[in-house]
């Protein structure tokens, strides 16, 4: 689409190139707009089996965010029988960490195709590489022929979901939902990795005083009970 968009800009007047690159600049000012509309994002992090997707169901069900899930958009793409997807399936059964660009894109991807103002991220940033690159690469979408914005997003806040492994371990054994990950040689390599590249994420945004954190040990409708206090509490996102 961006081609066209260059070939066809050859054939306009001048000025009205010229209005629409200073048009371009003005949008490059806000960020985090898409459509017009500040794009608030939260991330959800937390152990392997701390129950993030279960509450974020709760989450999309009582504040109305969209939920994207970076291991599903993954798992959506080896469905899909991409050119990446056996790829991704040997990294996820081996329970390392997909290259930055490859899970951003989806991310990105999803954001665009969601057209929505409120998104929960679940699942990332997976390590400082991830958050880096998300945050410092910029979204482009095309809101009208003359709108190209250029988003760069942040999250709002981040919720950590703070659980024991001998209890996410013992729902991880008992999810039963075919994953390929889900079995004990490869849930002790996600604690490692856990442990190892994604609290440092949970300690970056702490040291920044974005991180909420959840007693996710507790049973399912508890910990919402809690989380959604928490949420209507915090930053107005309602
Ligand atoms: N608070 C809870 N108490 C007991 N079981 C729970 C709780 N929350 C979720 N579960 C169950 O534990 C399993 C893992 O939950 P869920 O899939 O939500 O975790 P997750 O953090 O998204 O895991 P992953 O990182 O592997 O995707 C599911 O079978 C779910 O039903
Ligand atoms: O940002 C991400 C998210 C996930 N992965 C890989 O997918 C699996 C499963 O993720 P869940 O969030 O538990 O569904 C994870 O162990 C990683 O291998 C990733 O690489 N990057
Ligand atoms: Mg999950």
């Amino acid at each position: 689409m961006r081609g066209g968009l260059v070939a066809s800009a050859r054939l306009l007047p001048r000025p009205l190139v010229r209005w629409f690159l200073q048009r371009r600049a003005q949008l490059d000012i806000n960020e985090n707009m898409l459509g017009g509309k500040k794009v608030k994002i939260i991330f959800v992090l937390g152990g392997p089996g701390s129950g993030k997707g279960t509450q974020c169901s709760n989450i999309v069900e009582h504040f109305g965010f969209i939920h994207l899930s970076a291991g599903e958009l993954l798992r959506a793409e080896i469905n899909s029988g991409s050119e990446n997807g056996t790829m991704i399936d040997t990294i996820i059964k081996e329970g390392k960490i997909v290259p930055s660009e490859i899970t951003i894109k989806l991310l990105q991807e999803a954001i665009i195709k969601g057209g929505n103002d409120k998104y929960i991220i679940d699942g990332f940033p997976r390590n400082e590489e991830n958050r880096a690159v998300f945050e410092s690469v910029q979204l482009q979408t095309l809101v009208t022929y003359f709108q190209l914005l250029q988003i760069n997003i942040s999250p709002e806040f981040v919720l950590f979901f703070d659980c024991s492994e001998e209890e996410m371990e013992r729902r991880l054994l008992g999810r039963n939902q075919g994953r390929s990950d889900d079995n004990i040689e490869t849930i002790r390599k996600r604690f490692k990795v856990f442990v190892e590249s994604s609290l440092p994420v949970i300690e970056y945004y702490e040291s920044k005083g974005m991180v909420k954190k959840i007693d996710a040990t507790k049973p399912a409708p508890e910990v919402f009970e809690d989380d959604g206090k928490r949420m209507k509490f915090t930053n107005g996102i309602t």
